[in-house]
């Protein structure tokens, strides 16, 4: 199967509005590939504190409409990223949404570890309770976003939910770009699962988001990665490589759950 990642610039010179229209065309523009991803709250931006109120909006609304319409023009899988979520209490959420390739919304993931400490999305956003995992003509896709990649727990479960190719959107701050270049790579290694991690590029709200967005294969090794500038990663993927390394190093079958007994939590 054939992924590109589009790793978008988010910054404060256009409204959420104008960046959809980008990149539902940059989306458009993928016909012939199996599943499209885009970054972490690329609508209005996940440093853009001061925008989320304006620009939250419900799982059906207008990122998700311009979306659908996109993914069903390339007859791609898409990720859209993720957007701020508002449900109808008003509670905030960093909310990731799959699309078919007929445009139906078939899987929305709400970010379990918000970041920010005591600022920003920990304070300002709800977090999700659910592990999510679609199946796919292609394999088992499996949902995390961003700060979640330094929590080993969930990937573990994403596994066991039977995630065989795992995507991560992403605001990666570019200060600490040695992190997110590790984990990547280990969260695959450890899962032996394809990792997509998509991140944003551009500067808003104070921070400069690092790129160097990466498709990682089940045994470590980086098949494609992206620079610090807006650009698309494209790479085949032979998803027969997860049984197949399994197979071959099969590490998880040396489990020993015992060890993650609750007392030990
Ligand atoms: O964990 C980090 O260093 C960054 C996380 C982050 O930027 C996010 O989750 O939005």
């Amino acid at each position: 199967m054939r992924a590109s990642l589009l790793q978008l610039s988010v910054d404060s010179s256009e409204s959420a509005d104008e960046r959809r229209h980008r990149a539902a065309s940059l989306v458009r523009g993928r016909a012939g590939d199996d599943l499209v991803v885009l970054p972490e709250l690329w609508t209005a931006g996940a440093w853009a504190y001061d925008r989320w109120g304006h620009d939250a909006e419900g799982v059906d609304g207008p990122t998700a409409e311009v979306m659908s319409a996109a993914a069903r023009r390339a007859g791609a899988w898409l990720h859209a990223g993720s957007i701020v979520e508002r449900d109808e209490d008003g509670t905030r959420y960093n909310t990731a949404l799959l699309f078919d390739r007929e445009g139906e919304l078939r899987g929305s993931y709400r970010k379990i570890h918000r970041y920010g400490f005591d600022t920003g999305e920990a304070t300002m956003m709800g977090g999700g309770d659910d592990i999510v995992t679609v199946p796919t003509d292609f394999g088992v896709i499996g949902l995390a976003i961003c700060y979640d990649l330094r929590f080993p727990e969930l990937f573990r479960g994403l596994l066991d939910a039977g995630a065989e190719l795992i995507v991560v959107p992403a605001a990666w701050p570019a200060a600490r770009l040695s992190h997110w270049q590790l984990l990547t790579r280990t969260r695959a290694l450890e899962e032996q699962v394809f990792l997509l991690a998509c991140c944003a590029v551009g500067t808003h709200g104070g921070m400069e988001q690092g790129g160097h967005s990466m498709v990682v294969d089940p045994w470590g090794t980086v098949l494609g990665a992206a620079g610090t500038a807006q650009e698309t990663v494209t790479v085949d993927l032979d998803m027969a490589e997860v049984t197949r390394i399994r197979t071959d190093l099969p590490v998880l079958r040396d489990r020993v759950l015992a060890i993650a007994a609750p007392e030990h939590r």
